[in-house]
């Protein structure tokens, strides 16, 4: 059994990636657990988004292996990754900006071809509901606030009842309050679909609360992986991201 572990739905597995010169990511392994949530820490320049990357398929690694529900994911485009099962929110939330709030949930519903139009209403308002949104559903998704877009995204993830969703930088310039919607609407999504999490962060305290494991890279290599509060306590995380905390002398 490799380092990654046998049952997880996700498994990277010594993964490396090199643009030129630089080694953006190396030999990285770590897994994510069914129903989990796993941190993705580490400084600017690290690696992360290149991660992200690779197991969308956005990116082809140069070497390792990366595993979704047991099914080697090499060669597979992002929308071939997608029909498995793997979503993705971006660090500038993506949404359809003429349509209005209910209709970017509606639309990709009614691709689903076994929902039949009502039903994929009342789901799409139900979504919407779900990350607080329902008072706006008539409003085009431009007129909402950076962080009310940011839940929309969030909740056409959703649409899909994705197995894992990958979020870069979700809570980046977003209102407390907005934050802990979405921290909630992540929990619950754990624990009422079943989903898996893989979230990048530079929020560590947040990450800490909400995740089973955490990992960091520090340089593209895996500086830590495990418990998060052993993970923020690491020598080579403090080193080589948190910084130490100024000691009375
Ligand atoms: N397309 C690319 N071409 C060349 N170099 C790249 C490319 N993408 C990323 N890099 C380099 O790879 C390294 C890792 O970058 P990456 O964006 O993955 O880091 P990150 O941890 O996501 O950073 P941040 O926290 O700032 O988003 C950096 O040195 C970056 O300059």
């Amino acid at each position: 059994m490799s380092a990654a572990g046998a049952e997880a739905l996700l498994t990277i597995d010594g993964v490396g990636k090199r643009f030129g010169g630089v080694a953006a990511v190396r030999d990285v392994s770590f897994s994510v657990a069914d129903r989990s949530v796993v941190g993705l820490i580490g400084p600017n320049g690290s690696g992360k988004t290149t991660l992200l990357n690779i197991v969308n398929g956005v990116l082809a690694p140069d070497r390792g292996e990366i595993r979704l529900g047991g099914s080697a994911t090499a060669g597979r485009r992002p929308s071939d990754l997608a029909a498995l099962g793997l979503a993705r929110t971006f660090q500038a939330a993506r949404v359809f900006r003429t349509l209005t709030a209910m209709q970017n949930l509606f639309v990709p519903l009614l691709h689903q071809k076994a929902l039949e139009r009502r039903a994929a209403h009342r789901r799409a308002f139900d979504l919407l509901v779900f990350v607080g949104l329902e008072r706006h559903a008539d409003r085009v998704a431009s007129e909402l606030s950076g962080g009310q877009q940011r839940l929309l995204e969030f909740a056409r993830t959703l649409v899909t009842r994705p197995r894992i969703v990958l979020m870069d930088e979700p809570f980046a310039g977003v209102h407390p309050q907005i934050k802990a919607t979405l921290i909630r609407c992540i929990r619950e999504t754990v624990s009422r679909e079943g989903a898996s999490f893989l979230i990048v962060s530079h929020e560590v305290p947040d990450l800490v609360a909400m995740s089973d494991r955490m990992v960091c890279l520090v340089e593209g290599a895996v500086a830590a992986w495990g418990a998060p509060a052993d993970v923020v306590q690491e020598e080579k995380v403090i080193d080589g991201y948190l910084g130490r905390s100024e000691e009375p002398a």
